[in-house]
């Protein structure tokens, strides 16, 4: 589903993002993406919508060639492409319902169809109780999943997290953990950065590991064991 050849990331500032990483990722899968800090973690992520530009290599996401696709048709590689962010990036103004259906909004699905698919994700998330509510009357953890909800809604094969339990506590780490464990057991492809090397051993998902933009590690999953 997402294959890397060889992909550098050198970004204009003369910092290496990534050093040629080879990395084959399958339908389904759920791995988790460790390194230190300014690994590389956010660059290998972000290279995979199109939010950055590889400067080598060759990745293809979903059968598409990422470094090769037309600029008009990044949007529709996007929209198959679900991202959460750390900082949630919701828009303060806007409620939770206004949140999670922008991506729907900005994908031209009709109002019914986009109110129906809304709730099935925000109750995915167990948030269907805060349609209503501002992002900012909401906990860390709740934000979190709003966050998640809206990566969804649009249904996309792949879903990537860039530190989603950073701010978060043992206990509702796991529990976001859990939520993006359902998407994988649904065929989503997941993809997780995160510094939390206790939550990532406890689970037993595939784990790669960069160090200073390469690939220092690539342990299998064994959850069999578990
Ligand atoms: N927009 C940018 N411009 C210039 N250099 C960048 C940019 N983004 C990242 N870098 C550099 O690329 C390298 C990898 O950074 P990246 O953010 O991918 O690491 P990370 O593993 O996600 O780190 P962290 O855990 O701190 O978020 C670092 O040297 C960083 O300074």
């Amino acid at each position: 589903m997402i294959h890397f050849d060889r992909v550098s990331k050198r970004y204009r500032a003369g910092a290496d993002g990534l050093r040629g990483v080879t990395l084959n990722i399958d339908e389904g899968e759920m791995v988790f993406v460790t390194g230190h800090s300014g690994a590389g973690k956010s660059t290998l992520l972000r290279l995979i919508p199109r939010l950055e530009r590889p400067s080598g290599g060759r990745l293809v996401v979903a059968g598409v060639d990422v470094n090769a696709l037309a600029r008009r048709k990044v949007p529709l590689l996007r929209q198959r492409i679900g991202v959460t962010f750390q900082d949630h990036r919701l828009l303060a103004d806007r409620n939770v319902f206004e949140n999670v259906a922008l991506p729907l909004v900005i994908a031209g699905i009709p109002v019914r169809e986009r109110s129906r698919r809304v709730q099935a994700a925000l109750d995915k998330v167990g948030l269907l109780n805060k349609l209503s509510a501002l992002p900012q009357t909401l906990s860390g953890g709740e934000q979190q999943r709003v966050g998640i909800a809206r990566a969804v809604v649009n249904r996309p094969p792949v879903l990537l997290a860039d530190e989603p339990t950073g701010n978060l506590d043992p206990g509702l780490s796991a529990e976001i953990m859990k939520l993006f464990a359902g998407f994988k057991e649904l065929g989503t492809t997941v993809l997780i950065a995160t510094h939390d090397l206790n939550l990532v051993d406890s689970l037993g998902y595939r784990t790669i590991s960069l160090s200073n933009g390469e690939l220092a590690d690539d342990r299998p999953a064994n959850r069999g064991e578990l």
